[in-house]
Parts: C-alpha cells; sequence; structure tokens
C-alpha cells in the first residue's frame, strides 16, 4: 500500500487544528516530506514520521535514535529528545495520533461511510453481520476489529481489537484503495479511552451490550460505560443504535445526545424483537419497526445473537440498504470463527466453541449450548480464565458455570500468574454447585476429556478463546504456543468417535 508523502509544513498545519496548546517545529525545511506515520520503532521504514508515544511500560521517546537509524525522516514529540532529526513538538502525542494517522494516510476516512461498533460482547459478529448487511445492499465494505482487517476477498492481521489511529486509519486507506465505499469499526473501550478512534466520525454506531469488563483497565464501570458512552457524541457520530434491554444500553439511549434507534424486547423499542427461536441450523427472528413485521433468518447459533441480528437489522435501515436486502445479507454471513461455532453431531457429541470470557456472556453461551443437547444430553463446560487480566470476573464464572453438567477447569494461558491459583478462584463460584467439577490444568487433556466423556445427545462447550491460536503461560509473548480449541476438539471427536458419519458433518468438521 502507497501513502502519500507529505510536507512538513501540512504536518505542522494539521498539528496546529489540535487543540491542546503550542506546536513548535524544530528543523526541517517546508517542503521536507514523510509518509506514513508509526508509533513503533520496530516498524519504522525511511521516510516515516515516527511518533514518540508515552506509554504504561515505557516512553516512545526512548526509541527516537532507533527510529532514527531505521530511517524516520523526522519525529513528533512532547519534549526535546538528542536525535538528529526535525521534530515537532506537541503538548501531547497521543492526542495527535488520529489526526495526523488520518492526514498521512491520505484522510481515507473521507471517502468512507463509517459504522462504528461497541459493546461488552457481540461487537465481532454485529460487526460481520453489518458488513454482510451493506455488501447485500451492494456496496464494498471493510470491515476491522477482533479478526483482524477485511476488504473484498483480502484479509489482514491486527494486534489490537481497535489498533492505534495511524494503523487504523492506514487499514481505511487500503480498503478505500480496494474499492470499498463503507467501513465497518469495532471500538473497544480501551481504544475509545486511548484515542484510537480519534479522526473518525462514524454515520451510525451501535451499542450492543453492558456488562463490567476491563476494569483492570478503566478501574469501574462507571468508567468503562463513559468510555463506550463517548462513542455516542455528536463529534463522533451522528446517529446511534442500542440495545436497550440492559439498564446500562437504555441509560445510554436516554442519555446520548444524538439520535438513537432503540433496539430490543422492551415495549418502547423502535425496532423490536417480536420473537425468536433457534437451533443448530440457525437462528429466526421476528421483528417489528416502523413498516411492519419482518422475519429475518441466519446461520448464527444461539439466543445471544438475536439481538445482534436485531441491531444489524435497524443500522442497514438507517444507512438506507432496502429491507430485502437486509435479510439476504443476515442470511449469508457465516458466523465468525469462535463465535458459537458448532462441530460434531450426527451421532457424535456437539461441540460449541465461544469466545465468552464474561459471566454473563457465559450464561447465555451455556443457555444456548443446552438449547443443543439431545434429549437428556449433559452440558460440558470447558472453562479457565485468562491470566493477568479482570481477576475479579472469576468468580462470577465460576457462578455462571453451575448451570452446566459437569465443568472441566482448565488453563487458559496464565500469562504468568499461577494457574492452579486460577482455578482455585473458578472453582469458589462452584462451591455447592449440583454440577461435577473435574480439574485439568492441561488445555488440550481437558478438551479430550470432556469429549471422551461426551454421550450422542451431550454437548461441550469451550468458552473464552474462542477464535484464539496462541496459548502463552509466560509474560514474553515470544513464548506463546499454538493451541486452537476448535482443531483440538475435531481431533478429539474423531479419536473418540470416530470420522463424522455425513458429509455435512464432515463439512461443518473442516
Ligand atoms: C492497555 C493497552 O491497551 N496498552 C496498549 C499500549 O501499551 P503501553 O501504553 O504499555 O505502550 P508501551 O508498551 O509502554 O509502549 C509505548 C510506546 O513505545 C513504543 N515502542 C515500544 C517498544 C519498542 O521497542 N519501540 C517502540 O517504539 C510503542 O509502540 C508505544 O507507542 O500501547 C501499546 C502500543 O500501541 C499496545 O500494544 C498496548 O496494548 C496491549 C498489548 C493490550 O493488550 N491492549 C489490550 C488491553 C486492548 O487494547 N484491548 C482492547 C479491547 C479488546 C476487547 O474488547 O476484548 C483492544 O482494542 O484490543
Amino acid at each position: 500500500m502507497r501513502l502519500p508523502a507529505v510536507t512538513w509544513s501540512e504536518v505542522e498545519h494539521r498539528a496546529r487544528s489540535v487543540a491542546g496548546g503550542p506546536v513548535t517545529r524544530c528543523g526541517g525545511t517546508d517542503d521536507l516530506t514523510v509518509a506514513g506515520l508509526v508509533t513503533d520503532s520496530r516498524r519504522v521504514v525511511p521516510g516515516s514520521l515516527f511518533a514518540c508515544v508515552r506509554g504504561a511500560a515505557s516512553d516512545g521517546h526512548r526509541w527516537a535514535a532507533t527510529a532514527a537509524r531505521a530511517g524516520a525522516a523526522a519525529l513528533l514529540a512532547d519534549r526535546p529528545v538528542d536525535v538528529a532529526l526535525p521534530v515537532l513538538c506537541v503538548p501531547s502525542v497521543r492526542a495527535q495520533l488520529g489526526p495526523l494517522g488520518a492526514l498521512l494516510a491520505g484522510d481515507p476516512a473521507r471517502a468512507l461511510r463509517l459504522t462504528g461498533v461497541t459493546g461488552s460482547n457481540g461487537k465481532t459478529t454485529t460487526s460481520t453481520l453489518l458488513r454482510g448487511v451493506l455488501e447485500a445492499g451492494g456496496t464494498r465494505t471493510g470491515v476491522v476489529g477482533t479478526l483482524g482487517a477485511q476488504v473484498g476477498g483480502r484479509s489482514r492481521g491486527t494486534d489490537l481489537t481497535t489498533p492505534e489511529a495511524p494503523e487504523l486509519h492506514q487499514l481505511l486507506r487500503w480498503m478505500v484503495d480496494a474499492g470499498a465505499r463503507q467501513a465497518v469499526v469495532e471500538a473497544s473501550s480501551i481504544a475509545l479511552d486511548m484515542g484510537r478512534i480519534d479522526g473518525l466520525h462514524f454515520d451510525v454506531s451501535v451499542f450492543t451490550g453492558f456488562e463490567e469488563d476491563h476494569l483492570d483497565h478503566h478501574g469501574t464501570i462507571e468508567h468503562y460505560w463513559a468510555s463506550k458512552a463517548r462513542l455516542f457524541e455528536r463529534d463522533r457520530s451522528a446517529a446511534g443504535v442500542v440495545v436497550v434491554d440492559d439498564p446500562w444500553g437504555r441509560r445510554l439511549a436516554d442519555q446520548a445526545p444524538v439520535p438513537v434507534t432503540r433496539v430490543g424486547s422492551a415495549e418502547d423499542a423502535d425496532v423490536r424483537v417480536l420473537g425468536w427461536r433457534t437451533g443448530s441450523a440457525g437462528t429466526e427472528v421476528l421483528l417489528g419497526d416502523d413498516t411492519g413485521g419482518h422475519r429475518v433468518s441466519s446461520p448464527l447459533v444461539g439466543r445471544v445473537h438475536v439481538t445482534n441480528l436485531a441491531a444489524a437489522w435497524a443500522t442497514g435501515r438507517l444507512l438506507g440498504v432496502p429491507a430485502d436486502a437486509i435479510a439476504a445479507g443476515l442470511a449469508t454471513v457465516a458466523p465468525p470463527r469462535g463465535r458459537n461455532t458448532v462441530l460434531g453431531g450426527s451421532g457424535r457429541p456437539v461441540v460449541v466453541v465461544d469466545y465468552a470470557h464474561t459471566p454473563r456472556a457465559l450464561a447465555a453461551a451455556i443457555a444456548t449450548a443446552r438449547d443443543l443437547c439431545g434429549p437428556g444430553g449433559r452440558l460440558h463446560l470447558v472453562l479457565g480464565a485468562r491470566g493477568r487480566r479482570d481477576r475479579y470476573k472469576r468468580q462470577g464464572l465460576g457462578e455462571s458455570a453451575r448451570a452446566a453438567d459437569v465443568v472441566w477447569l482448565t488453563n487458559e494461558g496464565s500469562h504468568g500468574e499461577n494457574p492452579s491459583a486460577i482455578i482455585g478462584e473458578l472453582r469458589i463460584g462452584l462451591l455447592g454447585a449440583a454440577a461435577a467439577v473435574r480439574t485439568v490444568p492441561d488445555r488440550r487433556a481437558a478438551i479430550s476429556s470432556a469429549v471422551r466423556a461426551a454421550g450422542p445427545a451431550d454437548v461441550v462447550l469451550l468458552v473464552g478463546r474462542g477464535h484464539e491460536t496462541r496459548l502463552l503461560d509466560t509474560t514474553d509473548p515470544r513464548d506463546a504456543v499454538h493451541l486452537d480449541d476448535a482443531e483440538v476438539a475435531n481431533t478429539a471427536l474423531i479419536v473418540e468417535h470416530g470420522p463424522p458419519a455425513t458429509a455435512d458433518a464432515a463439512e461443518r468438521a473442516s
């Protein structure tokens, strides 16, 4: 992807448009040009403008000399650095990442209609659904989120659900160059808090629902909610679609300064869920809006997707997509990897792989998996908790797990914590539960044991990692090992219960 060469004076001019205090240019002539804004010295290429970002673990200013050696043409800093490069000194480097990230990517957002998606659960599914709806409406649409970035038949990996602003604007440039005229952006609360979507304005932003999460970062649930509510300010979005089935969503709908379409089962919902049913073949929802009743179907499995489908419907309508195109789009969108992915069946246990990693999402995933049990079937849950993150959730996860028949406690990547201590915290929520509790610290062995113990009417639910394929038990990312829950489950199904009995099951196992 070729990024435009931007003159130093254009960079200075855009930087001055960011409120916050004096901008001082040290060195560099007006016709000096830079190409690409980079926040990581390890990704600098000749001609880059390197942004010295102060972080929690280190200060980007420490990497200025490294960036210079890698060919950076100039620096963005908030204090003097002893490096022989032109420097633009600003009050806050992080505050410049959006505006300058946009400028140095050629302001791609100006050529796109943008939809933002935030919420504690359902961001990835709803973003994927929206892309399908907008494409069915006839517009090439890009998407960026937890599963990386996609446009047309191309994809790119990302380290974060919502990348840092310079990378995000470069991905939007990549989408525009690939012919996209719409883009859907998953906006995580941490990204909203850290300014990663600065420089973007959304036609519609979607709030998929809320429960406490990421309190390690936000501190309190109020701050967590406020970071999401920030997306529904006029300077960020023109309109909102908000699921009002929980009090925090209702509060947002009541308080947001932009026009809000309310979605859910509530009486006052503008797009109301009138009924639904779900099973291994997919989900069907009956919706009511100001144009009447609409029946939509989707291959997604599980009650958790009912409001995701309703929110995608409401957003498509707001963006002018005809009702029949929305329905066609929803009917064709395949489940995103690791979101209620269904394996096995046809005479073998069903295995469901899901990303649920909060108590409420786990309770919903268990309810969904229970819907897939055959007569008299039991639900086996393979449960862990990621190390070094949101310890406060572990007892709640254990409490939600009480709804299963057999719970297999295991490792989910301890990230340097003591794996047994993590399992012990999960077990607190299970004290006195009717469910049988097994402890198998090795994740592969736990998945295989659960699949082995499951009968043909049973369901094995694997939660916490979904699509993830890297498992880390230390604090050094280089120690990560490959472990894909769906891969391990498929192997266990064949080893313990034989190959798929029918073609479609074989297809599903692929
Ligand atoms: C809490 C958080 O979001 N931290 C992010 C933050 O880290 P940090 O402030 O510690 O940065 P740092 O490591 O001190 O580095 C400071 C600066 O020096 C630079 N640097 C660093 C090393 C070097 O050799 N050269 C160099 O230039 C870095 O690129 C950075 O610009 O800035 C880093 C660089 O951009 C991010 O990688 C890092 O995300 C970490 C890895 C992370 O795990 N973030 C998670 C919590 C996150 O953001 N999750 C959300 C939500 C997901 C969900 O909803 O489930 C997401 O959007 O992914």
